[in-house]
């Protein structure tokens, strides 16, 4: 992605953090989707949320948003209530594309836009200010060509990063990514990783959502694993192991061996993790490796897992 007209690094200001404390979140039918989750996150972090479908994702970064109150615990954004770090535009969200609308008639510039909406007056007025911080986000994401087109007529990847140009634009501390690489291809996925780094680089905190065990060593410097709680949580090498993969995954993992390896295949079987024995990451097929696997080549030396090598 495109280097920046104008330096977004954080000036002075809140430091992005995130800390969830004792946390239990229900829902108004009764069900407990969390229960006494806790964890803290810094500036300058890219931490991935893995869990296998109904373990509560969403439901923590609804809680982040101050669309839900925990019944117990205590969640603060940057030192600070939600209710005060929202209010103040800290915390930028990355929505799941289904909780879009993409038929509503709106412009690529104007969904940018919404992300300025707090920091304009009661008329909503854009100035120089909101109008720059458009083309700075937009230029970031390399979307400037498209800015003119309806939201509804744009690929899986180009509708990603209008909402990811939205968050810079809004000028996020804190951003949450709800599966940003579902839906894209290879490339466009290299390019949201890229801009994270760039974006953790400027001190900022992001919390992602993600099905793609593969990547997350590449770029994720934390994880946490949660399973209607936060099972565990911590730097990537000490805590995305194969024992805390089993604890969040159970039997929607299949593992099976390679020549000693540990392999594990998430549920769609699109994507290899393998994990050495001693529990760190070590080898990671992604989905394009897997490609190169399919194809009986070879991925970081090693050869290709055969499908008669899975034992479950
Ligand atoms: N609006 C709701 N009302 C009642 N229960 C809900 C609601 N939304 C989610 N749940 C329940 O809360 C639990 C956690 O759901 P959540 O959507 O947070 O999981 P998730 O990890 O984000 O899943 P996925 O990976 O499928 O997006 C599930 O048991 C789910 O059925």
């Amino acid at each position: 992605m495109k280097t920046p007209a104008t330096s977004s690094s954080l000036a002075a200001g809140p430091t992005p953090s995130i800390v969830v404390a004792g946390v239990t979140v229900r829902y108004g039918n009764g069900v407990t989707a969390v229960h006494d989750a806790s964890f803290a996150l810094g500036p300058g972090t890219i931490c991935a949320l893995v869990g296998i479908n109904g373990s509560g994702k969403s439901t923590l970064f609804k809680t982040l948003m101050g669309f839900l109150k925990p019944a117990k615990g205590m969640v603060s954004i940057a030192g600070m209530e939600v209710r005060q770090a929202l209010k103040r535009g800290l915390v930028a969200y990355v929505p799941q594309a289904e909780e879009v609308d993409w038929s509503f008639p709106v412009l690529v510039d104007d969904v940018v836009m919404m992300g300025r909406y707090g920091h304009m007056g009661f008329l909503r007025i854009a100035g120089k200010a909101d109008r720059d911080a458009v083309d700075d986000a937009l230029a970031r994401v390399n979307m400037l060509e498209f800015r003119r087109r309806q939201i509804g007529e744009l690929s899986g990847g180009q509708r990603k990063r209008v909402f990811l140009a939205r968050a810079l634009a809004q000028g996020g501390r804190v951003i949450l990514l709800d599966e940003p690489f579902t839906g894209v291809d290879v490339k466009t996925e290299d390019q949201i990783v890229d801009l994270m780094r760039e974006l953790r680089s400027e001190g900022r905190l992001m919390l992602v959502s993600t099905h793609n065990l593969g990547s997350i060593p590449d770029f994720c410097d934390q994880v946490v694993l949660v399973n209607k709680t936060v099972l565990a949580a911590g730097p990537t090498e000490t805590t995305f192991t194969h024992a805390n993969l089993q604890r969040a995954f159970g039997g929607a993992l299949r593992h099976f061996r390679l020549e000693g390896q540990a392999l594990h295949e998430d549920a769609d079987a699109r994507r290899v993790t393998v994990i050495s024995d001693d529990e760190r990451p070590l080898v990671l097929y992604g989905e394009r490796d897997h490609e190169k696997l399919a194809d009986g080549g070879k991925v970081n030396g090693e050869r290709a897992p055969g499908r008669e090598g899975r034992s479950s």
